[in-house]
């Protein structure tokens, strides 16, 4: 006698618009959303049991979370504004965030982007790029990038940024430096007026492996006593290292000294055995904040501070110019 069917259904796939809290793939990029309708199949399982396979007609769509929502939007509209067709040399950043910046330029197309070259600031950034199809290169080859958008971790009335959250910020400050136009993106929670009010792990410092105990103590002699070195979580005891091989220190300061953050960043870059600190100072041509509202916070260099509809999130790709400041 035949054996009679078993039917599993099976959990239906996520798309893009599921990645909540994180948008991040394996690699970084946002994985794309399937609205293919599956059919049902037959398959046999162990036994010889024949096994009817029904896939879910409509993928379930989750909602993005209020704060992916917000990255979105501050990156969206980031591109729209800052990268143009002239635009060849294009550096990415790390974090959260920037997945939104590749699915957005990827969004203008391929005409656009085979023309130009962009250049990553650490493993994650280097992932979406290859996977996203576009072209790799790096800022040894191209040490003058039309434009970089990256993530912070706060960003000051001054457009000053802590940056290193995800211990990248010397690849990141390299490509800052280099790049003619430098644009933050980031959701409502890291805007803040003096660094260190959200943020409160510290300024990320970059150190020799070899040194870090001498500069531990010597951040601490600095004024942050809780200044730690940052360790590894999940599947890795001991510390973390960067991308460079490096450690990282956390290093809390207080509210007086994170008021000026030119000045504590020149004191701790002068410690023997610092590789960079993750205090980017005068270098953010502007910085997007993307709001809960659907608005955008844009601040200003020059210390306008505009507050504008974002991008659209199921728009398609616009004219960049037409939106250009
Ligand atoms: O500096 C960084 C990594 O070193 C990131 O840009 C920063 O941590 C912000 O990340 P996210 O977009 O996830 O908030």
């Amino acid at each position: 006698m035949a054996a009679s069917p078993l039917i599993i259904r099976r959990r239906p796939s996520i798309g893009a618009g599921a990645l909540s809290p994180s948008p991040l793939s394996l690699t970084g990029f946002p994985t794309s959303s399937s609205s293919a309708t599956q059919q049902a199949g037959i398959t046999t399982a162990a036994g010889g049991v024949p096994v009817a396979v029904v896939e879910p007609l409509a993928p379930v769509k989750q909602e993005l979370s209020v704060i992916e929502k917000s990255k979105r939007l501050a990156a969206w509209t980031a591109v729209d504004h800052h990268i143009h067709e002239e635009h060849k040399v294009i550096g990415i950043g790390s974090g959260s965030t920037v997945p939104y910046v590749v699915e957005r330029i990827v969004q203008q197309g391929e005409k656009l982007n085979h023309e130009r070259v962009f250049l990553p600031t650490g493993f994650q950034s280097k992932e979406l790029i290859v996977k996203a199809n576009l072209r790799l290169g790096d800022v040894d080859q191209y040490p003058s990038i039309d434009v970089t958008i990256d993530g912070a971790d706060e960003v000051d009335h001054d457009l000053n940024c802590i940056k290193g959250g995800g211990a990248c910020h010397l690849r990141e400050k390299v490509l800052a430096e280099a790049a003619e136009t430098w644009i933050v993106v980031a959701d409502y929670r890291k805007n803040s007026d003096v660094l260190g009010t959200t943020y409160k792990q510290g300024v990320p410092i970059e150190v020799a492996p070899f040194a870090y105990a001498k500069l531990l103590q010597n951040v601490h002699l600095l004024g942050s006593e809780n200044a730690c070195l940052r360790m590894a979580k999940g599947g890795k005891a001991g510390p973390v290292v960067t991308d460079n091989g490096n450690f990282v220190i956390d290093a809390p300061f207080d509210e007086e000294m994170m008021r000026d953050p030119h000045e504590l960043l020149t004191k701790i870059k002068m410690l023997t055995g610092v590789v960079e600190v993750g205090l980017f100072c005068h270098m953010a041509q502007a910085a997007y904040f993307g709001n809960a509202d659907g608005s955008v916070t844009i601040k200003w260099h020059d210390g306008r501070v505009e507050q504008v509809k974002g991008t659209e999130l199921d728009e398609s790709p616009v004219d960049s110019k037409a939106n250009a400041q």
